[in-house]
């Protein structure tokens, strides 16, 4: 954190979009951003090199669930893990592959003989994803779902991304960690810090502790996952600890 609060202007800040800058809820299409994020990330975006969202969500989403997001200068949305760009008000995304549908086609047979039919599916266009968190059983179908949808997504040629109580089927060959070191390098940080919560930002701390650059990992507390506090510098209290983290920055950014 030193390098960071000594040389703001050559530090890039990468945050995660649920459970980082969006509390976790039930319903994924009625989740928010927290209210206070847009309007810090426009303050800390005058201090640092960069400020960009690496998310699991397609940009268009993160833009739905917090459209005041479209307003702070110079934010970058890395979405669907890396694979879609939002930047100046534009989306640049490749093709989706083609085994995403045919998969998801396949999904409703196969939720019914696992007598599965209360999990709910959200499609992401480039990826779809499995959630149990409505389920009588979340984690009972979580478990009974890793399997069948694993042998699913190998033959749609896709992976599986597991999250909090959630199973995703999408490409490979794009993470997190890919996302961030790219950016990195793009953006020529000379340190980085990145906040996350859930397996996904893995990949993204790894990133950090590789890139040769003073780095920070951040996580976003929740009793649901616990393998990101183990490896993370600073744990805070969910998106409310993120948010006053990011503030608490910028203030000491705007005092030096
Ligand atoms: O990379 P992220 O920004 O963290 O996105 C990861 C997944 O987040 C969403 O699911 C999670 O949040 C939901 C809303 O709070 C919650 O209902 C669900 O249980 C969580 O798994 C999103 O729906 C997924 O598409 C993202 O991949």
């Amino acid at each position: 954190m030193e390098a960071i609060l000594k040389d703001p202007a050559g530090a890039v800040i990468g945050l995660d979009f649920d459970g980082t800058l969006s509390p976790i809820v039930p319903d994924p299409d009625a989740a928010v951003v927290h209210s206070e994020a847009p309007r810090t990330l426009a303050e800390l975006g005058r201090h640092v090199r960069a400020v960009a969202i690496v998310t699991g969500r397609p940009p268009a989403k993160v833009l739905e669930l917090g459209p005041a997001l479209k307003e702070v200068p110079g934010l970058v949305i890395l979405g669907h893990y890396g694979f879609e760009r939002w930047e100046d008000g534009r989306i640049c995304a490749p093709p989706p592959p083609a085994g995403v549908p045919r998969a998801k086609a396949e999904l409703p047979l196969l939720l019914d003989s696992l007598g599965l039919a209360d999990v709910a599916l959200e499609d992401k266009g480039r990826a779809v994803a499995v959630h149990t968190r409505r389920s009588a059983d979340p984690e009972g179908a979580l478990a009974a779902l890793r399997e069948p949808l694993t042998a699913l997504a190998a033959k749609h040629g896709l992976v599986v991304e597991p999250g909090r109580l959630v199973l995703e089927l999408r490409p490979s060959g794009m993470d997190k960690g890919h996302a961030l070191s790219a950016f990195l390098a793009e953006r020529a940080a000379r340190s980085v810090l990145f906040a996350g919560d859930d397996l996904g930002d893995l990949a993204a701390f790894d990133a950090v502790r590789s890139a040769g650059l003073p780095g920070v990992t951040v996580c976003s507390g929740s009793a649901e996952v616990t393998e990101l506090a183990d490896r993370a510098d600073i744990v805070v209290d969910g998106p409310e600890g993120v948010v006053a983290l990011l503030r608490e920055l910028t203030s000491a950014f705007s005092r030096s």
